[in-house]
């Protein structure tokens, strides 16, 4: 009997991460998609006031996960930095944060197909005298670590004086107290704090060359295919576009997510 329980015990923690026929998309709990995010990119992924986890990212990926017969997504906040890495070793079943798709992330996780291409945003207060990328020289500029505003920053912004913060709440916080004269962080997420505290944007940065995509462990094959086919999904009948509409009204809709009968025949 000891040896079954231990076998059955192991089973229970190892077996269940390689698919199979009762777990397909070989997830940690079978039915359930466990989901590393933040709590603090609103309107991409934050927490609300009662402590859910909403926002374009999680309510396109709740969609997409509905799609793909998952309707039990379970999200944990964490730092940016250790992300990819939690969902490379299995402690989480996928990664939904705004993440750029890089080859050099491609070394850690696989990625779904992408479904936000946008701006990096430099933000500052309205006294600091930051107005553009040029300003930022020998000014104390803040960036969560492991984005890639950090890696933008350390290969463009030379002149500036990087400091790295765990996440864009102790980076804002650093700005409004004047510990750092600017943060480094996305457009979306920028808007919402300009807004929150009167702060203003000094440059926008194009990364429509890293559009986000869900991050997966690699060889999910199944199950990146799955998202796969519930973004495409989701963009073909409009729902991708509902959610822009609702999560960033104004923005400028990029055209290759919308459904294929309203973009426009580029050249
Ligand atoms: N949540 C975060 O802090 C992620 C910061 C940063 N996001 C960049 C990005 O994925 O944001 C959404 C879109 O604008 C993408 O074009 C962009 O590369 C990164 O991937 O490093």
């Amino acid at each position: 009997v000891a040896t079954v329980l231990a076998l059955s015990a192991c089973g229970g923690t190892t077996a269940s991460s390689s698919p199979n026929a009762e777990n397909p998309y070989g997830l940690i709990q079978p039915g359930t998609i466990r989901v590393a995010s933040l709590g603090d990119a609103k309107p991409y992924t934050f927490a609300d006031a009662q402590g859910n986890f909403t926002g374009f990212d999680i309510e396109l990926f709740k969609d997409v996960a509905h799609r793909a017969g998952v309707d039990n997504v379970v999200f944990t906040g964490q730092d940016f930095s250790g992300l990819l890495a939690a969902v490379a070793n299995g402690q989480f079943d996928a990664g939904v944060a705004a993440i750029g798709i890089t080859d050099k992330r491609k070394q850690t996780v696989d990625f779904s197909d992408g479904y936000l291409a946008g701006y990096l945003t430099v933000i500052t207060t309205k006294t600091s005298g930051i107005n553009n990328a040029e300003g930022l020289g020998g000014k104390r500029l803040g960036v969560v670590q492991g984005t890639l505003q950090e890696a933008y920053a350390v290969k463009n912004f030379t002149s500036a004086n990087l400091v790295r913060f765990p996440d864009n709440n102790t980076a804002i916080s650093a700005v409004n107290s004047g510990a750092v004269d600017a943060h480094f962080l996305d457009y979306e997420a920028a808007k919402a704090y300009q807004e929150q505290f009167g702060l203003v944007s000094a440059a926008d940065i194009p990364s429509f060359d890293a559009p986000a995509g869900f991050a997966v462990a690699k060889g999910k094959t199944a199950f990146k295919e799955a998202l796969n086919k519930g973004l495409a999904e989701a963009m073909e009948d409009g729902t991708w576009k509902k959610l822009y509409q609702k999560w960033f009204p104004g923005s400028p809709m990029p055209e290759q997510y919308l459904p294929k009968a309203e973009q426009t025949a580029t050249a």
